[in-house]
């Protein structure tokens, strides 16, 4: 919605015709954004071949665990000039890779390839309320290319080449959503949520610097902005499973509530993949991780984290 408003032919692909079709005929998505008039510009098809006929620009929207098998249907139909584009935020499940190296397997490193990510619920952008995210690749031209198509009057598309660091961002902050939410969901106070924020961003940083990232990025749009809007932002599907989990609803009837992908589920265990295999602890996420597996109940999972030993904020720098 947020492309066609901007004047760009823009083709929506699903796979669920009374989806389509609803937003074909009636310029509605009434599942997902109910009562939100999409721009009359915005066509919709079930056809991947349609949809991609012709593409200057692909922009990938599935959840994490569609994410390989969606890019190995498009590879064949992709236009040569189309470079692709993704605001999924996640691993490929099972295997924790970043989606950037799933999507140059599945590519080839000749197409250029952005992530587009950082503050942004979907219903808030639809409804052209103020929005500023931001965009990752290697390769600056499409970087640009995705980002002028994203900005405009109500959207502020920033841009970086850090495509790591603003995946790993998008990807911990919706199990540390989860941690926050727990905490709210317990009653667990303001002060509980403000140092959860602060001490998951650490973890976010600690994590990416192992890894090879860079801090700024994670100070930034991709990292700070969405962990604090996932974090205290009730639209937040994480949030809202760990608020369910706080007060003591199963993990089964919190998801089914929510009725739409809660991409903490695959990620946490990911997350503890990665934290595991270079040595870097993250005691908020492995509690997230705990409480989602159902072998450390809420209660058990705070004290275990206040039990903690005492230690400096920062035993060494960041920043270098
Ligand atoms: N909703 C939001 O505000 C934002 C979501 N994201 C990310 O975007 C990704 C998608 O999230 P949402 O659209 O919000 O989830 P959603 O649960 O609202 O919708 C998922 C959509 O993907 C479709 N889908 C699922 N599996 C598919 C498959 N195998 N092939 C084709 N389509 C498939 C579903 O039919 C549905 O239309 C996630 O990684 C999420 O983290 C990123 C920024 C904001
Ligand atoms: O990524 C998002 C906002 O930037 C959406 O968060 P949730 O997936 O938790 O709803």
């Amino acid at each position: 919605a947020l492309i066609a408003r901007h004047d760009h032919p823009t083709v929506l692909w699903g796979r669920d015709a009374a989806a389509v079709a609803a937003i074909e005929g009636g310029g509605e998505n009434p599942r997902y954004l109910p009562g939100i008039v999409l721009p009359g510009a915005l066509r919709a098809t079930t056809s991947l071949h349609e949809a991609l006929a012709d593409a200057e620009l692909v922009l990938v929207v599935v959840p994490s665990h569609a994410f390989a098998e969606t890019l190995r249907a498009l590879a064949p139909l992709r236009p040569p000039q189309a470079g692709v584009a993704w605001a999924t935020k996640g691993f490929e499940p099972g295997s924790g890779r970043f989606l950037h190296e799933v999507a140059a397997e599945m590519l080839g490193d000749e197409v250029p390839l952005a992530v587009v990510t950082g503050p942004s619920f979907a219903k808030e952008v639809a409804e052209g309320l103020p929005t500023a995210l931001t965009v990752h690749s290697d390769d600056a031209a499409f970087c640009r290319q995705v980002a002028d198509a994203l900005h405009g009057p109500a959207f502020r598309a920033y841009t970086g080449n850090d495509m790591r660091g603003a995946e790993l961002g998008g990807a911990m902050k919706n199990v540390l959503a989860v941690a926050t939410g727990v905490a709210d969901g317990m009653g667990l106070g303001l002060n509980a949520r403000a140092g959860l924020i602060t001490r998951g961003l650490n973890e976010m940083l600690r994590l990416n610097i192992a890894l090879g990232g860079r801090p700024e990025t994670l100070m930034g749009l991709a990292g700070l902005g969405d962990l604090v809007l996932t974090c205290t932002g009730d639209l937040s599907r994480n949030r809202r499973l760990g608020l369910a989990l706080g007060r003591g609803a199963t993990i089964a009837d919190a998801v089914r509530e929510i009725g739409q992908v809660v991409e903490s589920l695959q990620t946490a265990d990911e997350v503890m993949r990665l934290a595991n295999a270079h040595g870097i602890e993250l005691p908020i996420a492995e509690g997230v991780r705990d409480v989602l597996h159902g072998t450390v109940t809420p209660a058990e999972g705070l004290a275990r984290l206040m039990a903690r030993e005492r230690k400096a904020e920062y035993p060494q720098s960041l920043f270098g």
